[in-house]
């Protein structure tokens, strides 16, 4: 328990995914590095979030595959599991242990401080260990805020702290199946989680107040999922908002605005994240607690002087998932080491000191049935950013590839293309599996590949990528943006 401090050339502060990539990339380079973490090394990422409602999402889309194909449907002979699949998602969130991640960070050479950190000033973090202790440590370099997100509840609803809901944390680790489960919010993590406890078997009803599903992707991809929810059971209502809630009994009441009342086991508000900086002494040098840190595209916290504060992952609200905040770590440790050896930062477009693809090419697969994958802009989004693009769909269901993998194989695919630039600024599948296909359109987006090269990458027959083909043809046979 001392106060002494303790010098490091780097401290980063939360041990998920992107702090685990900041200090693997300040070690590869030799510099001392101390991660502290005040839960689990390995973040939300690892036991609340991508992991395990992955896990849950899985043998949803493995019987779904098997009932697609007529011979394999047939040998389907009952529901999912749920217990064997509860089970198996234990063990993907290493039962919440995080043993294995800390031997990791052992193993690149990091020292892990266990506790709760914050900023006491430049290049000064305080540390509130578990036992009531207190450990200062210095850094000489860098100090990296990755301490990512928590759950946002709207306020003034009555009665929903009394009910006890449920956010993303008890929706990817909770025991048992609720009969009945109302979820609130129409982002990914409500479509995800609605589709997981359908398919273990409860009724579930997802409330959206807005008009569609997913609102930052291409619109055909919220209603190619809410029509794979709702025929899987889920009673998806659009314009519908809570008014209020009621626990009693181990139920819960929600009443709609509209006059109506549903009630449930259990109710999960999936209504968006907010910054995991309110108590991270921000204010100690010259920010406002519990902002979202706004970055440069090395990272480094504007406003800050002395080039010493990075701010990497979800907190910085750039790209709010797991491999850019992974993308982001590995660049972020780049800058902080050139910086610690005296080199001038490569801050150019697509250099390595610029997170470019944050915002250009960050890829994003939605793991519900169907699958909604995309990259780049969305054709308004570039139309927004003031490019002149076209856009070109084409029904994935005709591909000779995906009549194969389902019988009635339904999906939708789009490339959004810069007439000026000649290459693809963005693309999104919808369909069966199409997670696996989306890595193709990332570097055809990040790599500025000209669309009269793409023709020269020829799909595999009969694969689903022959829809690149299919896109190309089109595009060819379609009238030029004006
Ligand atoms: C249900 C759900 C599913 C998701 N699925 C996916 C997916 O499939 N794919 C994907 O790419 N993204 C997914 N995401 C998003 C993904 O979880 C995040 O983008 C990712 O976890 C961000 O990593 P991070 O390291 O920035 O933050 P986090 O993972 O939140 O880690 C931050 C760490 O900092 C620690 N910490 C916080 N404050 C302090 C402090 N003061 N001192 C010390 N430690 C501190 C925390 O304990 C935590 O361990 C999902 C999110 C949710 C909610
Ligand atoms: N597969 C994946 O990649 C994956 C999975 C889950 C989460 N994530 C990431 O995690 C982040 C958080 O996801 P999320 O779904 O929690 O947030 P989100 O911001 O994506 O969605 C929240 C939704 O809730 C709605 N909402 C907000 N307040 C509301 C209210 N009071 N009543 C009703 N609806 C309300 C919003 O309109 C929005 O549609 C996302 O940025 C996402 O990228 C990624």
């Amino acid at each position: 328990m001392s106060t002494e401090p303790e010098q490091y050339d780097v401290v980063v502060l939360g041990g998920g995914p992107t702090g685990e990539n900041v200090a693997d990339r300040t070690r590869a380079a030799g510099l001392s590095t101390a991660v502290v973490e005040s839960e689990l090394v390995g973040g939300e990422c690892s036991y609340w979030a991508c992991m395990p409602s992955k896990a849950l999402l899985r043998p949803a889309a493995a019987l779904a595959g098997a009932r697609a194909v007529a011979g394999s449907r047939e040998a389907v002979r009952g529901p999912l599991d749920a217990a064997a699949v509860l089970a198996r998602r234990d063990s993907f969130a290493s039962h919440w242990k995080d043993d294995g991640q800390v031997s990791w960070l052992e193993s690149i050479g990091a020292v892990l401080v266990r506790g709760e950190g914050r900023l006491e000033g430049p290049r000064q973090v305080l540390v509130r260990t578990p036992d009531g202790g207190e450990r200062r440590l210095t850094a000489r370099h860098a100090v990296a805020l990755c301490t990512g997100t928590r759950a946002v509840l709207p306020s003034g609803v009555p009665g929903l702290a009394e009910a006890r809901p449920w956010t993303s944390r008890e929706a990817t680790s909770s025991p048992t199946v609720p009969a009945r489960l109302v979820v609130v919010g129409g982002g990914v993590v409500g479509v995800e989680m609605a589709a997981a406890w359908q398919a273990l078997g409860s009724r579930v009803t997802l409330l959206v107040r807005g008009a569609g599903l997913l609102p930052r992707m291409e619109p055909f991809a919220g209603e190619l999922v809410a029509a794979g929810l709702s025929a899987a059971g889920v009673d998806v209502r659009f314009g519908a908002s809570v008014t209020g809630l009621r626990r009693a009994d181990g139920v819960v009441a929600v009443s709609l605005a509209d006059g109506g009342e549903l009630t449930a086991e259990e109710v999960l508000y999936a209504t968006g994240r907010a910054p995991r900086t309110e108590a991270l002494g921000l204010a100690s040098v010259g920010l406002t607690d519990g902002d979202w840190l706004a970055v440069d595209d090395s990272c480094a916290v504007r406003g800050v002087d002395g080039g010493w504060l990075f701010a990497v992952g979800d907190v910085n609200h750039r790209a709010l998932l797991t491999h850019q905040g992974k993308y982001q770590g590995r660049i972020a440790g780049a800058a902080i080491t050139a910086l610690a050896q005296g080199r001038p930062l490569e801050t150019a477009a697509w250099g390595p000191h610029a997170a470019t693809a944050d915002t250009a090419g960050a890829p994003q697969v939605v793991f519900t049935e169907p699958e909604a994958a995309s990259v780049g802009l969305t054709a308004e989004g570039a139309r927004r950013a003031g490019r002149r693009v076209r856009v070109v769909d084409y029904e994935l269901g005709s591909i000779a590839g995906a009549s194969l993998q389902a019988d009635d194989y339904r999906g939708r695919a789009r490339i959004v293309v810069d007439e000026d630039r000649g290459h693809l600024v963005g693309a999104t599948f919808v369909g069966p599996a199409v997670g696996e296909l989306l890595h193709a359109a990332t570097v055809a987006v990040v790599g500025e590949v000209p669309l009269a090269r793409l023709w020269h990458a020829v799909p595999a027959y009969p694969t689903v990528s022959e829809i690149w083909l299919r896109l190309l043809e089109a595009y060819r046979d379609s009238a030029p943006a004006e």
